[in-house]
């Protein structure tokens, strides 16, 4: 069976997914797109031969679309999400899953309504080759329980619309995402504390930042955001455990020695960057659309928990750098929680 997506929202990743879920991923085709700039719309289903639906209500209630992909705009996402659940169908949501916790929980309830998940959200470090060995080696129980972990997000440059909230909304909650997953663990506080701000930032930024979580285990965590470090998207990750430690590997890059020197090239972006992980992602989502089974990626508890998160920091950043504590409601049980 051919999985026929529609894809709201034709901007940077929508286009890129639109190109994966029609080049790369086995099984899936887009048959429909909307974005409520309409002539961006046109352009990329022309690429693809896909029909031009003029809104993301239309798309979803489409005889020609099994699934949706939401790729738009952060404050579009808990609208078209919602429409989707009420039509029945499979959806996947670009991070963040909503701009608010109370629109993720809105989401989460509409969900566990319907009787079954229909939702992953696009936290792709997940599907992370690098990622899935650091977890396989935690989980091997060889390094004893984890104590520390040491991240650091860096991106080469950020656009002028890029605020400072937006330093955990849109760049941390990766690693949030990521670390939750990684240590089988919850993340209970958060705290932003604010070095000397770089020269080379537009005038509002605050950046970097470090932000400092605290799990339920105690595990610790320091974390650094730095998204105008110039030299590229770096990505760090170290694990400290009682009896070693686990290291996120660079991808994989040739080394070049010349003129007296040895380097490897670092990623631009983090379209090069998380690639694989994307491809990854869509495989898996494709595959559990087709087989009507659940999907297996990150859920909507995983996005709300996200949110309450991101919020913890920025009320910390705001603050002036106070501990934040982390008010999550009981996980219910169809997303692996005790609660009914
Ligand atoms: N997983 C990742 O690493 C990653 C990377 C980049 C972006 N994202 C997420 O993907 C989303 C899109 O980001 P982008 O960089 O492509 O942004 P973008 O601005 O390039 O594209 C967004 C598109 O959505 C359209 N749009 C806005 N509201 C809409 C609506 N209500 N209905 C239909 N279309 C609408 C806009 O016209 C635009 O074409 C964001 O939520 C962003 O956080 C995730
Ligand atoms: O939306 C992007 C994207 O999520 C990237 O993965 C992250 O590194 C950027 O900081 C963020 O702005």
């Amino acid at each position: 069976m051919t999985v026929r997506v529609g894809v709201i929202g034709a901007g940077m990743i929508g286009q890129d997914h639109i190109r994966r879920l029609t080049e790369v991923v086995a099984g899936a085709a887009v048959t429909a797109v909307t974005d409520i700039d309409g002539p961006r719309a046109a352009e990329a289903a022309s690429r693809v031969g896909a029909a031009v639906l003029p809104s993301g209500r239309d798309l979803i209630g489409s005889p020609e679309v099994d699934a949706v992909l939401v790729a738009s705009w952060g404050p579009s996402h808990a609208e078209h999400v919602l429409n989707a659940i009420a039509a029945g169908k499979p959806v996947f949501c670009e991070k963040p899953l909503a701009t608010t916790a109370a629109d993720c929980l809105r989401i989460v309830d509409a969900e566990r309504a319907h009787g079954r998940r229909l939702v992953q959200v696009g936290f792709m470090r997940r599907f992370d080759a690098g990622y899935r060995r650091m977890k396989d080696v935690l989980a091997s129980g060889a390094l004893g329980a984890p104590l520390m972990v040491h991240c650091a997000h860096r991106n080469a440059t950020v656009p002028e619309s890029y605020t400072s909230v937006m330093a955990a909304q849109d760049t941390a909650v990766h690693e949030i995402d990521v670390l939750r997953w990684l240590l089988d663990d919850e993340i209970v506080s958060a705290q932003v504390i604010t070095p000397r701000r770089t020269s080379r930032r537009f005038e509002h930024l605050r950046d970097p930042q470090i932000m400092l979580f605290e799990t339920a285990n105690g595990v610790r965590v320091d974390l650094e955001i730095f998204v105008n470090c110039q030299y590229g998207y770096d990505i760090q990750c170290e694990v400290v455990g009682e009896a070693g430690l686990v290291r996120l590997p660079d991808p994989a890059a040739a080394g070049v020695r010349t003129a007296g020197r040895h380097g490897t090239a670092v990623p631009q972006d983090w379209k090069e960057r998380f690639g694989d992980a994307f491809d990854a992602e869509f495989r898996a989502w494709t595959a559990s659309v087709a087989s009507g089974a659940e999907p297996c990626g990150p859920s909507a508890w995983d996005g709300y928990a996200a949110a309450v998160i991101t919020d913890a920091a920025v009320r910390s950043l705001e603050s002036g750098g106070e501990v934040v504590a982390v008010g999550l409601k009981p996980r219910p049980a169809c997303y692996g929680g005790a609660a009914a």
